[in-house]
């Protein structure tokens, strides 16, 4: 089905003499904000579900334990989803993206986490990266930078965490100076997905040390080749290991006034909305994670006899599966609920929150208890479900660890009851 999708794509796209990636953007770009709420999907979104399936069980899980083994880059990997349009899923049709909604680049999400979080935390972080521009940038700032994002297989990257603060977004120390008509940015960044591939960052900056968190910092779009980034080298991590991590100093970078993104002082609240767009879509990869770890569970579980029987008719066995089944569930329909709401212009900070909390430690949960069903082969590398479970606990801290995400809740349980 993949095949015939894309060569389709490919016949379309030479009788018409245009890229891959636009006629999979026209494809794909009808109709495709979930305006009503269903529970069933859509002829398109179930196309582009479908897409999303077939390119992770052709392309992703055949070389998935490759990358995570090698930690090698997937960039070929990526060239090929973006050419189906399954890369910078939010970027607007203007700018030659698809313009899905939140609810729809779930779908995606999910699906290629289900062959590799690694791979598709690598793919997600081009989303992550774009999502402050698509909150706050001007019209001149989409066009060249997320255009780009669109006829080249380029990456970008989401430059907010420090070696000393992360959680703490409020206590970053990179500070920006305006110079003439330039700013000049230093500071050091630490965990930055995608940091050694980037062709640009989003980085955040503190402009006024004076000023309260909310009016303290400035966004800006920085070009990957200026004078002054220094990339670090790729860090060696527990899982998740085909992504590239690394940390990002900037000495003395000018930046020109132009790539400051909405206004000076707005980049705290810019980054923080970012997160309203991306924390559903990290809760669909938890969730396709999750969902593959009860599938190899559920396999494993079918064929392994002991005492004369499958374990899987052993009820010790078959209730930690059905726990996957109920975390699987009741998560993703937190992350499309998280996703309707902001598709449909209500503030969904909380309820994206819930689906990251919620969607993370089912996948975290799922993923052990697929290593307890396993049994000793569990704990061997020949066997994917160690990987699924390397692989699950990134999810509770990146995009705001999970005492985070509770923070924002309890805060937000607070705000409801009380008003
Ligand atoms: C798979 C994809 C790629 C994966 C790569 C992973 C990369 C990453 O991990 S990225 C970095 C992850 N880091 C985080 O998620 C940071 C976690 N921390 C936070 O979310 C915040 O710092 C948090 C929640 C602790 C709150 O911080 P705090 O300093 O208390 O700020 P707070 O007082 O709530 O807000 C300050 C202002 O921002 C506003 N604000 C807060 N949230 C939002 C929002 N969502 N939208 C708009 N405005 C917001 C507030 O209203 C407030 O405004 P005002 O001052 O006018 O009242």
């Amino acid at each position: 089905m993949l095949r015939s999708a894309t060569s389709t794509l490919r016949r379309v796209a030479a009788a018409k003499a245009v890229p891959v990636q636009q006629v999979a953007v026209r494809s794909f770009s009808s109709s495709m904000a979930s305006q009503n709420v269903s529970f069933g999907l859509n002829e398109d979104q179930l196309a582009i579900q479908e897409l999303a399936r077939k390119f992770t069980e052709d392309e992703i899980i055949p070389i998935a334990a490759h990358h995570d083994r090698t930690g090698e880059y997937p960039t070929e990997l990526i060239r090929k989803a973006w050419e189906l349009g399954l890369v910078n899923t939010h970027v607007p049709q203007k700018y030659g993206g698809l313009g899905l909604g939140v609810f729809d680049a779930s779908l995606v999400s999910e699906e290629l986490a289900y062959g590799c979080s690694g791979i598709q935390t690598a793919i997600e972080a081009n989303g992550l990266a774009e999502a402050p521009l698509i909150v706050a940038a001007n019209d001149s700032q989409m066009k060249k930078y997320l255009g780009r994002m669109t006829e080249e297989p380029l990456m970008a990257a989401y430059c907010v965490t420090e070696p000393g603060a992360g959680s703490d977004v409020a206590g970053l120390q990179t500070k920006a100076v305006k110079k003439g008509n330039k700013w000049v940015i230093n500071g050091q960044k630490m965990w930055i997905t995608n940091g050694g591939k980037a062709n640009w960052f989003f980085v955040l900056a503190k402009t006024d040390a004076n000023a309260k968190t909310g009016q303290a910092f400035t966004g800006f779009i920085v070009d990957g080749d200026s004078k002054g980034i220094i990339v670090g080298r790729k860090e060696q991590n527990m899982g998740q290991r085909a992504s590239d991590t690394r940390g990002i100093t900037f000495e003395d970078v000018e930046v020109p006034e132009e790539n400051v993104l909405g206004q000076v002082g707005q980049g705290f609240k810019i980054a923080m909305g970012a997160f309203d767009i991306t924390r559903p879509l990290v809760a669909a990869g938890a969730v396709g994670l999750a969902r593959r770890a009860m599938v190899e569970a559920t396999r494993y579980a079918c064929d392994r006899k002991t005492m004369g029987k499958a374990i899987i008719e052993h009820q010790a066995v078959n209730f930690m599966i059905a726990d996957m089944a109920i975390g699987i569930e009741a998560a993703r329909q937190m992350v499309w609920k998280a996703g309707w709401l902001k598709d449909n212009g209500q503030r969904n900070t909380w309820e994206a929150s819930i689906a990251k909390a919620l969607a993370s430690d089912v996948a975290v949960k799922s993923a052990c208890d697929a290593v307890q069903v396993f049994g000793g082969a569990g704990f061997n590398t020949e066997y994917p479900v160690e990987k699924l479970y390397r692989d699950s606990k990134i999810f509770q801290i990146y995009e705001g660890t999970s005492q985070v995400q509770r923070l924002i809740i309890g805060k937000g349980v607070v705000d409801r009851v009380m008003k």
